[in-house]
């Protein structure tokens, strides 16, 4: 149980990783608020609800779309209201509609760094206000990518919004440092999830991500609980700053 007593905010929880996550941190003892788009079925979230409340943990849900600026500072103050607080906040929510670069739709382009960055920007913001104001640290997590440190064609609106939650969780481990607010990065390879079942649904573009994979398999959403459940807890306490790559070793497989 490294989660004990900790309350956990996470957005995109409704599927993917940040559903694997949620369950992860309460399965090691956290109280959950669950943020997501509100577009998920609400059998999807009742059963995620139940599976937590089976654990003995409180859990609480909440809708609103995260490009909205103030849809962060809002998941906060139901955390606040329904959990007591915020200990761990781990914005995952995240968007990525494949699209070639030459004629990238605007509305596709700002949609994509709307969703990913300014909208996490400002849900890390209030985490952050939050925890100064209980005035005992916390842990904040940005849910970046591989894609933060290589290109993809097709990916040419979302690769920049990846780097750019690495850096910001690199610009608040100086800034929220003093507070003891820890402030670090996972980078997920390539996990089998919703965002990306229409891509990996052709044959090709499957084998070759599975083949430059040394661990030989694609990533599951549970592959990223234990890196999560990790910086969350108090293990990290010296950990901020850092990111953490979960890619099965495909980003250092040169040749
Ligand atoms: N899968 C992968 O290979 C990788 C994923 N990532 C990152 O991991 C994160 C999670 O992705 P993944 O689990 O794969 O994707 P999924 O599509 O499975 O889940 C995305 C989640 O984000 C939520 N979401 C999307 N748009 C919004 C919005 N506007 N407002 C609020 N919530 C929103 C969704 O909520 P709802 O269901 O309500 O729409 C859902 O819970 C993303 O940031 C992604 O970039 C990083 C590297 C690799
Ligand atoms: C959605 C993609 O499959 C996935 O997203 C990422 O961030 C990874 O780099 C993969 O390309």
């Amino acid at each position: 149980m490294l989660l004990a007593g900790k309350r956990v905010v996470i957005t995109g929880a409704s599927r993917g990783i940040g559903r694997a996550i949620a369950l992860g941190c309460a399965r090691h003892g956290a109280d959950v608020m669950l943020g997501h788009s509100g577009r998920s079925s609400a059998d999807d979230i009742l059963t995620l609800r139940h599976q937590i409340e089976v654990l003995g943990r409180k859990v609480a849900d909440q809708a609103g779309d995260i490009g909205d600026p103030d849809t962060g500072a809002a998941l906060i103050a139901m955390a606040v209201e329904q959990l007591g607080g915020v200990d761990v906040f781990i914005s995952n929510a995240g968007i990525c509609p494949f699209h070639a670069f030459l004629d990238m739709p605007q509305e596709t382009y700002y949609r994509t760094v709307n969703t990913n960055l300014n909208g996490a920007y400002f849900a890390v913001q209030a985490a952050a206000r939050q925890m100064q104001q209980q005035g005992e640290g916390g842990a904040i997590i940005a849910v970046s990518s591989i894609s933060a440190l290589v290109g993809g064609g097709m990916q040419t609106h979302y690769t920049p919004t990846k780097a750019g939650l690495l850096s910001l969780m690199q610009s608040c481990a100086i800034a929220l440092g003093p507070l003891g607010i820890r402030c670090n990065a996972l980078l997920p390879g390539t996990i089998e999830t919703d965002i990306n079942r229409e891509d990996l649904a052709d044959p090709h573009k499957r084998s070759t991500m599975q083949n430059r994979i040394p661990l030989g398999r694609l990533g599951q959403p549970e592959d990223l609980v234990g890196p999560a459940v990790f910086l969350a807890s108090d293990l990290a306490r010296y950990v901020t700053g850092a990111s953490l790559l979960v890619d099965g070793g495909m980003y250092v497989n040169l040749q």
